[in-house]
C-alpha cells in the first residue's frame, strides 16, 4: 500500500499536529519511498488547472519545434531546457517539455552552463494565459517541496531549516509529459506487460523530492521490497510525492530513492511531474546521518544523472564539472 496523508498542518497547523505529520512522512520516505499526498493550498490539483496547462500539446509541430532542445532541432539555443519528441523504439515512449525557474524569476544565465539557460516558451499570442498558469503552478510546486523537505528536516532531528540554504535560487524542473498509445502489435515483445506495455523504463529519480499529478489515467507502478509492481492510482486532489537518490544518500538511506515505471493499458495518458531542485551550485555535503559521501555540487550530480535519461541523450559533453573549471 502506498500511504497517503494529509499535508495541510505544514502549511497553517498547529506544531503538535505538524509533528504527527512529519512523523508519517519520514516513516513513508524510509519504509516506500512514495506516497500520496493532500491537502495542498490553493488550486493547483483543480482539474481545470490541469487542463489549461496540458493544452500546451494542442500546439502545432511546428511550434513543438521551435522549443525543442538542439539534440533534435539543429540550429536551436536550448540545450536542456524545452521540447522533447516522441522517440520511438526505446522502453520510454513519451513527448514533452522542461521549464526552469526562469519561468517565475530572473536567472543569469551562465554561457558555460545549460542547467542555467532559458526556458523556450510559447507565446502568448499562441496559449493565451498559460504562461501565468504555469508559473502559479511551479510556485505552488516550490512552496509544497520546501515544506515537504522542513518535515523531513524536522522528522530527521534537523534543524528545521537544514536544508533552505541549498534551495535559495534552486534549478527546480517542471515537466508536462504526454504518453501516447503504442501499437502493441509492432512492440517488442520484452516491452509488453500482461495486456499492457511499458511507456516509461524503470529508474529512480535523481535528485530529492518529485511532486507528481496525474491526470486520471492509470499507469504509474512502484517497486516494493519483494519485486513486485504496485499501481498508485490517480486520485482527484492528490499528489504522488517520491524522492531521488541524492537525498537518499544525503539523508544517509533514511529516505528512499524507489524505483517506478509507467505501464500503458490502450488510452493516451498525461502527467506532470515537478522535480524539487536546489541551487546548481548549491554543496551537498554529510550531514552526519548514515554513510558518509565525497561531497558534489548539485549540478555535476544532475547532469551525470541526466544525461543518461533519453530525453537528455547525446548531451553530457556539452556541459564541463564544475569542479573541473
Ligand atoms: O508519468 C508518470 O506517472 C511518472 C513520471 C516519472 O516517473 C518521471 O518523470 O520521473
Ligand atoms: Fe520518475
Amino acid at each position: 500500500m502506498i500511504p497517503s496523508i494529509d499535508i495541510a498542518p505544514l502549511f497553517h497547523g498547529a506544531p503538535a499536529i505538524r509533528a504527527a505529520v512529519d512523523g508519517a512522512i519520514l516513516r513513508a520516505a524510509g519504509e516506500t519511498g512514495f506516497m500520496t499526498v493532500t491537502g495542498l493550498p490553493g488550486s493547483a490539483l483543480a482539474p481545470t488547472t490541469r487542463r489549461r496547462l496540458l493544452a500546451i500539446f494542442s500546439l502545432p509541430e511546428a511550434q513543438k519545434r521551435a522549443m525543442s532542445r538542439r539534440s533534435f532541432v539543429a540550429g536551436n539555443a536550448n540545450i536542456y531546457r524545452g521540447w522533447f519528441p516522441l522517440q520511438d523504439g526505446h522502453p520510454t515512449y513519451k513527448e514533452g517539455i522542461d521549464l526552469g525557474p526562469d519561468l517565475v524569476r530572473p536567472v543569469r544565465h551562465d554561457p558555460g552552463d545549460p542547467l542555467t539557460e532559458p526556458t523556450p516558451l510559447p507565446s502568448e499570442a499562441d496559449l493565451s494565459g498559460w504562461r501565468e498558469t504555469a508559473a502559479a503552478y511551479y510556485r505552488n510546486m516550490e512552496a509544497a517541496g520546501a515544506v515537504l523537505m522542513r518535515a523531513l528536516a524536522r522528522g530527521l532531528g534537523l534543524g528545521e531549516t537544514a536544508f533552505d540554504s541549498a534551495f535559495e535560487n534552486g534549478i527546480s524542473t517542471l515537466r508536462f509529459i504526454r504518453y501516447p498509445v503504442r501499437d502493441v502489435a509492432a512492440l517488442d515483445p520484452a516491452l509488453r506487460i500482461g495486456d499492457g506495455y511499458m511507456l516509461g523504463a524503470p529508474h529512480v529519480d535523481s535528485g530529492f523530492v518529485t511532486l507528481l499529478a496525474q491526470d486520471g489515467v492509470a499507469g504509474l507502478e512502484v517497486e516494493d521490497r519483494s519485486g513486485n509492481w504496485i499501481g498508485v492510482p490517480p486520485t482527484e486532489g492528490t499528489l504522488v510525492v517520491n524522492f531521488g537518490k541524492l537525498l537518499e544518500r544525503w539523508t544517509g538511506g533514511r529516505v528512499r530513492a524507489t524505483r517506478h515505471r509507467v505501464v500503458g493499458s490502450g488510452a493516451e495518458r498525461f502527467s506532470i511531474p515537478f522535480f524539487y531542485e536546489p541551487a546548481v551550485d548549491a554543496v551537498i555535503a554529510p550531514l552526519g546521518l548514515g554513510q558518509s559521501f565525497a561531497s558534489v555540487t548539485y549540478g555535476d550530480h544532475l547532469w551525470e544523472a541526466t544525461t543518461k535519461f533519453i530525453e537528455q541523450r547525446g548531451i553530457a559533453h556539452l556541459r564541463k564539472p564544475r569542479a573541473a573549471q
